[in-house]
């Protein structure tokens, strides 16, 4: 049995980046940015009023001052004059500050008349103006690689990109095995049951962007197995589960090497996870996860996820934990990394469940984190910090 963290290198090595394609702005959130955004133009492109107002030369600015309005500028129609002393333009949010002019005026600090303003005495002190590059110059850039977040978008369409560069979506084949299972809605006879981790799994890897198709439960045969092996073929990932483990009907592995799979490892010192397995069949990376339920998710979490990440070109990095405290004690780990289903409580401590057998989902929706207990840790007060995973991010 190897260790988690040597598990991952080898599951690494099984990963080329994707070649990149464009794609709409409109379409690019959640992709990964595989060429840096260039920005060809100063943003604001000129000095531009932070407020509706009058912009006005500086030395004009004073309560009790009477100026012209000389012109008028709205966002998006620049006014072209000069503004000379005693005089002012009546200006827009967004506007071009015309030629002259070093303050903006809020209109609630001023009485307007026909064609004057009388400044009042609330007269701010802001100059209200954003100036030119202020927010970013030509030249800056928005670097690759990186998961586009909606704030990524939005500076990017201000760089004026209509497409971006990302990596192609990694195409996944999702096979769940075993003559017991049936899809959710079918009717299981009294010794089946329904199958539900390649639900679970497919959604995790539809936010880390890959494109999941389903295939048809396999039944533990060598032909029915064979079969789905062969419609993943295009796939860039195959990811089985269930049938990797000892017993005479666990038949991934074996069908899998008679078809060539070149096996990286066989076997983790993990709990829940131990028989996962991983390797390369062709172009087609392959991980066959566990069929316990929980073992599947904790594995898809621990190791697609960052294979996934690591196809779409960014670092090839463990999931990142965080440290916090333990609600009550735990007993000494044994000499397989433990993943423990746990609760963050509202005072920010954790608390595993006292039942963590690998078939409870019940247990898995109700946890928020996976407390991580490396192999062989001693005992572990309440108060003592322990690294955890949240198990859903985004809903915590
Ligand atoms: N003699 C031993 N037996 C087992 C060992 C062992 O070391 N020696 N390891 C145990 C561990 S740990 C795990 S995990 C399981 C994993 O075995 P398999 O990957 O071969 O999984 P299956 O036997 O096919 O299924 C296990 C369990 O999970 C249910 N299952 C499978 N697929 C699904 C699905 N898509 N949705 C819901 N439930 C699923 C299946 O019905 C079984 O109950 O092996 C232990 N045995
Ligand atoms: O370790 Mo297996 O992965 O529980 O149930």
């Amino acid at each position: 049995m190897i260790s988690v963290a040597d598990a991952l290198k080898h599951i690494f090595s099984l990963a080329s980046p994707l070649p990149a394609a464009s794609v709409p702005i409109s379409e690019a959130a959640g992709r990964v940015l595989a060429e840096d955004v260039v920005a060809v133009r100063d943003q604001p492109p000129f000095a531009a009023s932070a407020m509706d107002g009058y912009a006005a030369r500086g030395p004009d600015v004073a309560p009790g001052a009477t100026l012209k309005v000389v012109g008028e500028a709205p966002a998006g129609r620049m006014w072209t004059g000069r503004i000379e002393a005693g005089e002012c333009v009546r200006i827009f949010t967004g506007a071009p500050v015309p030629d002259g002019a070093d303050h903006v005026v809020i209109q609630e600090d001023t009485r307007r008349t026909a064609d004057e303003i009388e400044i009042l005495a609330s007269l701010g002190d802001g100059a209200n103006i954003r100036p030119a590059g202020g927010d970013f110059r030509a030249g800056d850039r928005l670097t690759a690689p990186r998961r586009l977040t909606p704030g990524d978008i939005a500076l990017a369409a201000s760089m004026n990109a209509g497409t971006l560069t990302v990596a192609r979506r990694p195409a996944v084949a999702l096979l769940a095995t075993g003559n017991e299972l049936v899809a959710p809605g079918e009717a299981p006879a009294r010794d089946q049951i329904v199958a539900s981790n390649t639900y679970a799994l497919k959604a995790m890897f539809e936010a880390e962007g890959a494109d999941v198709s389903l295939l048809p439960i396999a039944r533990d045969t060598a032909e029915s197995l064979d079969l789905s092996v062969q419609l993943a073929k295009h796939a860039d990932l195959l990811v089985t589960v269930g049938g990797v483990s000892v017993g005479d009907h666990d038949l991934v592995g074996d069908v899998t090497e008679n078809l060539g799979m070149e096996r990286a490892f066989h076997k983790v010192a993990m709990r829940p996870g131990k028989p996962l397995m991983a390797g390369r069949l062709g172009m087609t990376a392959m991980v066959g996860l566990p069929g316990n339920p929980v073992s599947s998710i904790v594995c898809g979490m621990l190791f697609v996820i960052p294979l996934l990440r690591a196809m779409q070109g960014l670092p090839k990095v463990q999931m990142t934990t965080v440290a916090r405290p333990l609600a009550a004690e735990l007993p000494a780990n044994g000499p397989r990394a433990h993943y423990m289903r746990a609760k963050l409580g509202v005072d920010g401590t954790v608390r595993a469940f006292p039942s963590q057998d690998s078939s409870l989902l019940s247990i898995l929706a109700d946890a928020t984190h996976l407390i991580v207990r490396p192999e062989n840790d001693g005992p572990r007060m309440a108060g003592e910090m322990v690294e955890t995973l949240p198990l859903w991010p985004g809903t915590a």
